[in-house]
């Protein structure tokens, strides 16, 4: 089944019904391309929402459509996670198009943008306008998006620029402490977002290892929890962490 042009009402859909929302992110250059499948399946059948596909260093255009395509079976949307203008296929249902808010270099903030757009017009993908801001550790991406990266504890100026987003029409607000990342988001950061920024989808990723982790962030306020290297490293972990944020109801 493909979801393009679906995806964003299953996710306000599943929010409404007073869910949270667990994305799967697959990297197409860490995964083992014959365990994709297996791995699916087990991340589908403990309830995870929706896969995200992406990755910063060493991932080519053929494995991006290959792990895609493997994950189509599972009738669960297919969102690309975009470190650049050369990792879009027409394989996937959806794009988070993304804007680096806190990057110091206007490539990450509207150029890779504006040469996206128009293939993005071309292949028909739907199109999730994502603020995308590095917090704290902010891993591979802070450092390959020249983010200017915001100090963990700055709530406010977390704030501010969530606000900014939400004030210049984007709809997806991703709060990234950076793929690996030793902590994750402050949920302190997440309780001020939820409650100032009115209908903004709220991202959180980075560092969540463990299932008291995704709770308390998705208590915070977090509507969409990404998990990407726990399914990597001890898969058993990460079921554990999606089966207990499927087991979660929003206030
Ligand atoms: C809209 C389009 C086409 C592109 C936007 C491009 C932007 C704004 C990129 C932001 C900067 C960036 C490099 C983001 C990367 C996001 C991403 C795919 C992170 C996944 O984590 P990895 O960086 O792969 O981490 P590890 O492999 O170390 O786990
Ligand atoms: O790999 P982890 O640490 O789960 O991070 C997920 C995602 O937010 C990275 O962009
Ligand atoms: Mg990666």
């Amino acid at each position: 089944m493909r979801l393009k042009g679906k995806v964003k009402s299953y996710i306000r859909e599943k929010l409404n019904d007073g869910k949270v929302i667990h994305f799967s992110l697959f990297d197409p250059d860490k995964v083992d391309e014959n365990q994709v499948y297996y791995l699916g399946k087990k991340l589908v059948e403990a309830g995870t929402d929706a896969f995200l596909i992406g990755g910063t260093l060493g991932v080519s255009q053929e494995k991006l459509d290959k792990i895609i395509s493997s994950l189509t079976e599972f009738g669960l949307p297919t969102i690309i996670f975009p470190s650049n203008v050369n990792l879009i296929s027409s394989k996937a249902d959806a794009i988070l198009f993304m804007s680096l808010l806190n990057s110091d270099d206007l490539y990450y903030v509207v150029g890779a943008q504006l040469v996206a757009a128009p293939i993005i017009k071309k292949l028909g993908l739907e199109v999730l306008p994502t603020a995308y801001i590095i917090i704290g550790h902010g891993g591979t991406a802070a450092h390959v998006g020249k983010a200017r990266v915001i100090p963990y504890e700055n709530i406010e100026l977390i704030l501010a620029y969530s606000l900014m987003a939400r004030y210049m029409g984007m709809e997806f607000i991703y709060l990234e402490a950076g793929s690996g990342a030793p902590k994750t988001i402050n949920p302190l950061a997440i309780k001020a977002v939820k409650s100032n920024v009115d209908d903004a989808i709220i991202i959180v990723g980075g560092g969540i290892r463990d299932e008291e982790s995704g709770k308390l962030l998705a208590s915070a306020g977090a509507d969409i929890i990404v998990t990407g290297n726990i399914i990597e490293q001890d898969s058993e972990k990460a079921l554990k962490i999606i089966k207990e944020i499927k087991s979660m109801r929003r206030k």
